[in-house]
């Protein structure tokens, strides 16, 4: 493998790159982290992206965010899938081009250059480093790369983001649970299970989630409940009873049934906080733009369809609004964002 030698100004009539160059992207979850290596060349030589993507190797580790795991730990795991990912494909750091980290927790400015300071210290300043939340890598493996439109992720947390084409961003919701992303996994079951205690108590009516969640739980009473989310508080086993709630609103309770409802009209309406700030459906409400759906709670279910649900609702505002599952994971979006930006950074190269 050789050392590319460019310095980031230098572009060749290949896009200022060696055989060997790679680009490594990269998803920073809260539960786990993907890093993929793919070749630079295809990418370059190709007016459009070579279908499918090829992805010299992946590699995976635990969670990277620093929110989760704290400042030391997030850098640990992703110096070292990255390396895992650089040493499968046969490759190694002086090979790397550029790199494109989307991580989650990454909320502000400080939080970027933080990361980009350190990523410094591991790569030469000729190797382009990109930082973003975890949102935009998600966002640009539904539009293979492109900046533009909204993505809304609903796994254990939810996020919406949107990148309009003049270059702006903007979020909502995925501020946690406990600052109200009730259209999470985990604020849809926290809801299922609150609903549970309040029938047992008499606070509120019975309820089909009662019998279900004991079931999957294997617990024999709601009083059980209590040393069961005491034992262990983490966001992803409670989030995990989602599918219960879904069974039982499909087979008619009308408490799963209305949890479900709220999370629908709590996840559309981020979405819709992001495409009006960003104006993403033009002055008269009409334009086309893409909505990028990730996350489990998004799965199509043939009975209850939270995915489908939300997208209903969107279009009764937005018409235009077209929904895109994407085909490849974030990881390879982050790898496609890296690319993009190369291409744009060359071709002001060349303009000026
Ligand atoms: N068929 C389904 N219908 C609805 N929800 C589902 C289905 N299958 C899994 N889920 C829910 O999806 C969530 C997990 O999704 P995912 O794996 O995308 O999240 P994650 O990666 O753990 O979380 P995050 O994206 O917040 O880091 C859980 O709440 C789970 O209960």
């Amino acid at each position: 493998m050789k050392n590319s030698h460019l310095n980031g100004d230098e572009v060749h009539e290949n896009g200022g790159c060696d055989n060997d160059d790679v680009v490594l992207g990269v998803d920073g979850g809260t539960t786990s982290t993907v890093c993929v290596c793919v070749p630079l060349l295809p990418l370059i030589s190709n007016q459009n992206l070579p279908n499918p993507l090829p992805i010299l190797a992946r590699a995976v580790a635990g969670s990277s965010n620093h929110n989760s795991v704290g400042e030391s730990a997030s850098k640990d795991t992703l110096e070292k899938v990255m390396s895992e990912a650089l040493s499968k494909s046969g490759s190694n750091w002086s090979a790397v081009r550029a790199v494109c980290l989307g991580v989650s927790g990454v909320n502000h400015p400080t939080d970027q250059e933080r990361i980009l300071h350190w990523l410094r210290e591991i790569f030469p300043s000729h190797v382009k480093l990109y930082v973003h939340n975890d949102a935009l890598a998600a966002l640009a493996s539904g539009t293979m790369g492109k900046l533009h439109g909204c993505v809304l992720i609903a796994g254990t947390g939810s996020i919406s983001y949107g990148f309009s084409k003049d270059g702006r961003e903007a979020r909502a919701a995925g501020a946690g649970p406990v600052l109200g992303d009730w259209g999470s996994g985990y604020g849809i079951a926290a809801q299922a299970l609150t609903a549970v205690v309040r029938a047992h108590d008499g606070r509120g009516p019975q309820t089909a989630l009662t019998d279900r969640i004991l079931k999957a739980l294997s617990l024999s009473s709601p009083d059980e409940l209590i040393g069961w989310t005491y034992a262990d508080p983490s966001w992803a086993r409670i989030a995990a009873l989602v599918p219960d709630v879904v069974s039982c609103a499909e087979s008619g309770d009308q408490i799963a049934h209305k949890i479900l409802v709220d999370a629908v009209q709590e996840l559309a309406l981020s979405v819709k906080a992001v495409v009006q700030r960003l104006s993403l459906c033009g002055a008269d409400g009409n334009d086309s733009f893409p909505v990028v759906m990730v996350g489990g709670v998004l799965e199509a279910n043939k009975g209850w369809d939270i995915g489908k649900e939300v997208i209903n609702c969107i279009h009764k505002h937005y018409p235009g609004a077209y929904p895109i599952r994407p085909e490849v994971e974030p990881a390879v979006g982050a790898a496609l964002l890296a690319w993009n930006f190369l291409m744009k950074e060359s071709e002001r190269h060349h303009n000026s």
